[in-house]
């Protein structure tokens, strides 16, 4: 059963961006429940990061509008995000999750064990005292996810959280997100890379040049997908 809070589902109604005279999101619509993680897929520059911005409040639309099912205050609190490369502190990696936790006004003995929990979850435990800009590529995203995974969001965003990383450190944070759904955290998230999508997605959002042309359970969009733009993607010939 639904939480009684639960800021979900989120409704994405005729949503435009444009930036420098330039339309990069034209009008889409959609909307996004609790449940398996949404992966928004689609070719470089379709506008994959503009959304994602767009729905956690990172830009201000250009037009329509992004409604969650909780007031403006109590859905930005229930929601967080990770990016394609992390700004950390020049901090320990513990303190780079309990800062957060502090803006949030959690108190300092959960603070610590939470962050404890979260370090857990990503396997970074051993390495909580060392200097967060120390660490590797992987670790960083990995230290990255630990610290929005401790605010216990109900939405976590993801742009394209594999981006830099080689093929064991993109296995490594696909499981920390799989095990992250399935403790119930809703996972929004962006990827170019269709052996992700298929890994990792419970429903897909199609995004080719700003448009959805498709929105569907993954089974049913890898297997037979509609659009031929989205035919092609898969097939691999559609490069824009
Ligand atoms: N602030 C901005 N000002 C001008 N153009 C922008 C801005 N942000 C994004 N764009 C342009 O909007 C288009 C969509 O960008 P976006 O980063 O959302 O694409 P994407 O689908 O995430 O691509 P990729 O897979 O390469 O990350 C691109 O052509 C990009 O250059």
């Amino acid at each position: 059963m639904r939480a009684p809070d639960t800021i979900l589902p989120l409704l994405v109604e005729a949503l435009r961006f444009a930036a420098g005279g330039v339309e990069i999101l034209h009008g889409v619509s959609f909307s996004i429940e609790a449940g398996q993680p949404t992966v928004v897929i689609g070719p470089n520059g379709a506008g994959k990061s503009v959304l994602l911005r767009l729905l956690h409040g990172l830009l201000p639309p250009g037009g329509g509008a992004v409604r969650w099912a909780a007031a403006p205050d109590r859905a930005a609190a229930r929601q967080a995000m990770v990016f394609q490369r992390p700004v950390l502190l020049r901090r320990s990696v513990a303190a780079n999750v309990a800062y957060p936790l502090a803006l949030a006004g959690i108190a300092p003995r959960e603070r610590a064990r939470r962050a404890e929990e979260a370090l857990d979850l990503v396997g970074l435990a051993a390495l909580a005292e060392r200097p967060a800009r120390r660490l590797s590529g992987g670790e960083q995203q990995r230290l990255a996810l630990a610290r929005a995974a401790a605010l216990r969001p109900e939405v976590l965003f993801l742009d394209e959280p594999c981006a830099s990383l080689d093929p064991s450190a993109t296995r490594t944070v696909e499981e920390i997100v799989a095990a992250l759904a399935r403790r119930g955290t809703k996972i929004v998230m962006t990827t170019h890379d269709i052996g992700q999508a298929r890994r990792l997605a419970g429903e897909v959002i199609f995004l080719h040049r700003g448009r959805v042309l498709e929105h569907a359970p993954a089974p049913r969009f890898f297997a037979a997908p509609e659009a031929p733009e989205a035919a092609a993607f898969l097939q691999g010939d559609l490069v824009w």
